[in-house]
C-alpha cells in the first residue's frame, strides 16, 4: 500500500506494556482512518527482518516506520532501515530503559499517534560498530568492560520481569550494578581516538554514546549530542568499588566527568581494545567482545522527535 504507516510492534517489551499502547494506538489510527499497516514480531531479531523487508518491498514510497517497544526494537528496526536513509523513523517507548526516548528529544509521552505523526522530523547521526564480522548500527551507545558485563547482567535476570511489571525499569538496572560491582575485575585498556593512542590502567569500563543517556536514564555522557557530526567516549579507570559506586550516585545528574578518574574524549573514529578481549555491548545488548571500532554517519537517519 502507498504512504501507509508502518508498524513493527515487539509485544514482549516492557512485560506486555508494548501491547497495551499497540491496542491504544491502532483504536486511534482507525478511528481517525489514518492508513497503515502493522507487524508482530515473533523472535529477538524480527524487527530488523521485517524493517528491512518492508523497505525493500515498498522501495521509495515507504515513508514512515514506527516501532514500539523497548531500545532493543528500535536498535533492531534502525539496523533493518540502515541503507534506507528517506525513511522517517518513529518511536513509541514501552520498554523498561528507554534511553532513546530521552536522548533524542522525546520530551513528553504522547498517547496521540495523530499528534506524534505531525511532530518534526530530523536528521540524526547514526552511530556504526564493528568487530570481528559483525559491521553494525546502534542508536544509543556501546561499551565495553564493566557496562557489558552489567548489560548482560541485566538481561539475564529472573526479576526483570516482575520489576517491568511493577513499572520499576530502572531498578532493573541498579540492581544488575551492585551484582556486577562485586565480581568485576579492572583490567588494561587501550582507546584509540581519531589516530591518536591512550592507554589505561584499571579501566572499568570504556563507553562510546551518540547521546547523553544509558541504563535507564543515566546521563553517562552528558555533553554528546545526536547530530553534532563526532562521538562521545568516556573511560573510567583507577577507582575503588566504593568510589565507582559513588560514581554511579553521580552519573544520573551527569556530575561525574569532574572526578579526576573520568577521561572524556571527542572524535570521529573510536577503537578500544583491551589487554585481555573484554564483552562489549550494543545498545544495551550483549554482542561479544572487544576489539571494537565505532564511527558515524553524520545525520544520516531521519526521527520524529
Ligand atoms: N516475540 C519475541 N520473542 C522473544 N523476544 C523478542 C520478541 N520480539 C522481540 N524480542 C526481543 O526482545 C528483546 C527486548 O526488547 P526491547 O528492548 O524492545 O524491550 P525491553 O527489554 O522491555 O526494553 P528496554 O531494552 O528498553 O529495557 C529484544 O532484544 C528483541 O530482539
Amino acid at each position: 500500500m502507498k504512504n501507509s504507516i508502518y508498524f513493527i510492534i515487539n509485544p514482549l517489551a516492557g512485560n506486555g506494556r508494548s501491547l497495551r499502547v499497540w491496542k491504544k494506538v491502532k483504536a486511534e489510527l482507525e478511528l481517525k482512518s489514518i492508513d497503515y499497516r502493522s507487524f508482530l514480531t515473533d523472535y529477538s531479531g524480527h524487527a530488523e527482518i521485517l524493517a528491512r523487508q518492508i523497505a525493500t518491498i515498498q522501495d521509495y514510497h515507504l515513508k514512515t516506520v514506527i516501532g514500539i517497544g523497548g531500545d532493543g526494537t528500535i536498535h533492531e528496526i534502525v539496523n533493518g532501515l540502515s541503507e534506507f536513509n528517506h525513511v522517517q523513523i518513529g518511536f513509541i517507548p514501552a520498554g523498561s530503559g528507554n534511553d532513546f526516548k530521552r536522548g533524542y528529544g522525546h520530551s513528553r509521552e504522547d498517547s496521540s499517534i495523530f499528534l506524534r505523526l505531525k511532530r518534526q522530523v530530523k536528521s540524526f547521526d547514526l552511530g556504526q560498530y564493528q568487530t570481528g564480522q559483525m559491521n553494525r548500527s546502534f542508536v544509543n551507545s556501546i561499551g565495553a568492560g564493566f557496562d557489558a558485563y552489567v548489560a548482560k547482567l541485566s538481561n539475564e535476570m529472573e526479576v526483570k520481569k516482575l520489576l517491568n511489571k511493577l513499572r520499576a525499569g530502572s531498578l532493573i538496572y541498579i540492581t544488575a550494578l551492585l551484582k556486577g560491582l562485586m565480581n568485576y575485575q579492572p583490567s588494561t585498556v587501550t582507546v584509540t581516538v581519531d589516530d591518536t593512542v591512550h592507554v589505561f590502567e584499571n579501566v572499568w569500563l570504556a563507553a562510546v554514546s551518540n547521546h547523553p543517556f544509558y541504563g535507564g536514564g543515566m546521563k553517562i555522557s552528558p555533553a554528546a549530542k545526536p547530530d553534532d557530526g563526532v562521538l562521545d567516549l568516556i573511560v573510567v579507570h583507577d577507582l575503588s568499588r566504593l568510589k565507582l559506586l559513588l560514581l554511579f550516585g553521580l552519573v544520573f545528574a551527569g556530575k561525574h566527568t569532574r572526578l579526576k578518574e573520568v577521561h572524556t574524549f571527542t572524535g570521529k573514529e573510536i577503537k578500544i581494545a583491551g589487554a585481555a578481549p573484554l564483552m562489549i555491548h550494543a545498545d544495551g545488548e550483549y554482542i561479544g567482545e572487544t576489539p571494537v571500532t565505532v564511527t558515524l554517519r553524520p545525520k544520516s537517519i531521519k526521527y520524529y522527535t
